[in-house]
């Protein structure tokens, strides 16, 4: 076994060159034994079993730094750093991170789990390096996918200027999360089959630096010419112009061939670019043919790679993508834009039936935003469907593109509130805030799945800008006889009594419905109101309500700070309404990985807290 001799980082440069396929065996078959069992991002990380060998073979942690693009193809990195324990408990609570954290170890020189971040990162690193001292090598890995993203050229452009050493490895299997899109994937796929030409490059120049004195200036015309001619001859002009140099294509499974270029690459002063080819989901079959269902894998059975936990019931995206195709069916006017999220956030359906009207736009939130912004200027009505979290780096294009100009763009906002696993990076806690602060906004939270059906008529019929978020999991589907129409800016009472009221926030109304029977168990009155809208608050029921209910307990999935509670509680300020307010809402701390359920209760917005910090507030009262 060459995995156990692997317990602290450089171990693996202890192993017989000729025993590194077997220890590439072995990880893989690790991996695929441990994420059956936890779930985890499977496809990504056995397609970089080689290419993390290589660049712990050849760099020397943690003295040299690796940023992992999104992080979540890190699990070699860890395992090669002497995480192997840390995997029963991978993205459980208080357990390992499935991303690179560097509380966890020196090793993880910078925490990612957004796209698109690491030349960036890395360049920053670099910089400092040349200020400070006190490090080496810094290599940024990025995906194919992550190279969709607008931050990536933004740093490449800034890395252009560099003088001194700086490795991006471009990690490519022709995939994202679901197949590639876009005018550089395309050109990625042209320089794949490059390697011809790159003999074609070595020949052409070997004969003409032969020519005494006019071959070398041939050789530099060459380098200077923009002709379809050059782009045969160098491959990856693309970044040669840029000014970092292209090294490869090279084959991301041969870990001696990486070695030496990574060798290579390091002589150089400037910023060069490793071009790796890898497979996605390498050495298990079904991954190799799933490779979007093995991306973030649940349990699963190794022998049939299917699921281990049957779903019995739709969860919200199912309900949102049943929803849209419906609605591209009655109305042609609607379109779909996803920033390479066409399986997770349920649009692939509306892709199937309404090709032409469906725009994934890659990994790429801020231009999503404005593109649908255009769109929406020109009389179409764009459903932008995109995480909540995912959704932040969009914070000015909605502001600045869609919400001054008023336009009718709908965000459908899923993995809105905990999302579990994933943990800090992609909780989808912050929306309600950051989305109420803007004007002209709008924002609904369905109760139930049915509801989640009428927001989306709502508001693709209305025609101003509008948002609706729901969670990650499974639909609520309770209260179904509670379908009152949606009326703009009210809220819908559900149970109408004194004393206490519960106004709840989209999901949390499930959670208020068992409070209030509790309540109600210890002899006390209680009402129960879905808010359905976050912006505008529907400030006559919270009026009416104050009248003759003593205390006033907001219910949200969101951080307190800017969310609805605070909304109701300046209302009750400012018009001295005679009444008391309970904001429950998450604290304003990051909420690490975990079960959903687990993570609730230690932010406080399990039922069992909430229902003890009601009664001790009236108590109070
Ligand atoms: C800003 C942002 N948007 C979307 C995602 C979701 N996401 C995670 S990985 C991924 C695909 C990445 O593709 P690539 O970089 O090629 O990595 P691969 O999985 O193919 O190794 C996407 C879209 C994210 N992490 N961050
Ligand atoms: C790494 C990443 O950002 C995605 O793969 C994310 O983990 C998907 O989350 P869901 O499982 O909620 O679709
Ligand atoms: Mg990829």
């Amino acid at each position: 076994m060459y995995l156990e001799r692997i317990n602290q980082p450089n171990d693996i440069k202890k192993i017989e060159e000729k025993n590194l396929p077997l220890l590439a065996e072995e990880i893989r078959r690790f991996l695929i034994d441990k994420i059956s069992t936890t779930g985890g991002h499977l496809a990504s990380n056995l397609g970089v079993v080689e290419l993390t060998m290589a660049l712990h073979l050849a760099f020397e942690l943690p003295e040299d730094k690796i940023v992992w693009d999104v992080g979540h193809q890190a699990y070699t990195h860890k395992l090669l750093t002497g995480r192997r324990e840390g995997f029963d408990e991978l993205r459980k609570y208080g357990g390992m991170s499935g991303f690179p954290k560097r509380r966890e170890s020196p090793c993880d020189c910078f925490n990612t789990g957004h796209s698109s971040t690491s030349i960036s990162a890395g360049l920053g690193l670099v910089q400092a390096r040349e200020l400070l001292g006190g490090y080496n090598k810094v290599i940024s890995v990025i995906g194919d996918g992550a190279l969709t993203g607008g931050m990536a050229y933004e740093a490449l452009n800034n890395a252009s200027r560099l003088e001194s050493n700086f490795i991006i490895v471009l990690n490519d299997n022709n995939m994202s999360i679901s197949e590639n899109v876009g005018g550089m994937s395309t050109y990625l796929s042209e320089l794949r089959t490059a390697d011809a030409y790159t003999g074609l490059k070595t020949g052409v120049y070997n004969s003409l630096s032969k020519i005494p004195v006019y071959g070398d200036k041939m050789i530099e015309q060459i380098r200077k010419t923009k002709s379809g001619l050059k782009q045969l001859i160098i491959p990856g002009m693309f970044f040669e112009e840029m000014g970092i140099t292209y090294l490869g294509p090279v084959d991301g499974h041969n870990v001696e061939q990486m070695v030496k270029i990574f060798h290579e690459a390091e002589k150089l002063e400037n910023g060069v670019l490793v071009h790796v080819i890898t497979k996605k989901g390498k050495g298990y079959a079904p991954a190799e043919r799933h490779p979007a269902r093995f991306h973030g894998a649940e349990p699963f059975d190794i022998k049939t790679g299917l699921p281990t936990n049957k779903r019995t019931k739709s969860n919200w995206t199912d309900v949102f993508s049943t929803v849209m195709r419906k609605l591209g069916d009655r109305d042609e006017l609607v379109v779909a834009v996803t920033a390479a999220m066409p399986d997770g956030t349920g649009l692939k359906r509306f892709r199937n039936m309404f090709p032409d009207r469906f725009f994934d736009v890659g990994i790429a939130e801020e231009h999503a935003v404005t593109f649908a912004a255009g769109l929406a200027a020109a009389g179409l009505k764009p459903v932008v469907a995109v995480y909540s979290s995912f959704l932040q780096r969009a914070y000015d294009q909605i502001l600045h593109d869609v919400c001054i100009q008023n336009l009718h763009v709908v965000f459908a906002v899923d993995r809105a509130g905990v999302v579990g696993s994933d943990g800090e990076t992609h909780q989808g806690i912050f929306d309600l805030s950051y989305l109420s602060s803007i004007p002209n906004m709008t924002i609904m939270a369905p109760k139930n799945k049915w509801e989640l059906s009428d927001m989306m008529k709502f508001a693709v019929n209305y025609d101003r800008p509008i948002a609706l978020r729901y969670p990650r999991g499974t639909a609520y589907d309770g209260l179904r006889e509670y379908r009152h129409p949606i009326e703009y800016g009210k809220s819908e009472i559900l149970f109408e009594e004194s004393d206490i009221a519960l106004l709840a926030v989209g999901n949390m109304v499930e959670t208020a419905l068992v409070l209030r029977e509790r309540i109600k168990d210890i002899g006390y009155n209680c009402s129960l109101v879905n808010a359905r809208f976050v912006k505008p608050l529907d400030e006559q029921m919270v009026r009416e309500i104050s009248a003759d209910h003593k205390l006033l307990v907001t219910l949200e999935e969101n951080v307190k700070s800017g969310g609805f509670g605070e909304r109701v509680l300046d209302l009750v300020n400012s018009e001295h309404l005679n009444t008391s307010v309970l904001i429950t809402a998450l604290p304003d701390e990051y909420v690490e990985h975990g079960n959903v359920d687990i993570l609730k209760r230690e932010s406080g917005i399990d039922q069992e807290t909430l229902f003890k910090k009601i009664l001790s507030e009236y108590v109070g009262l």
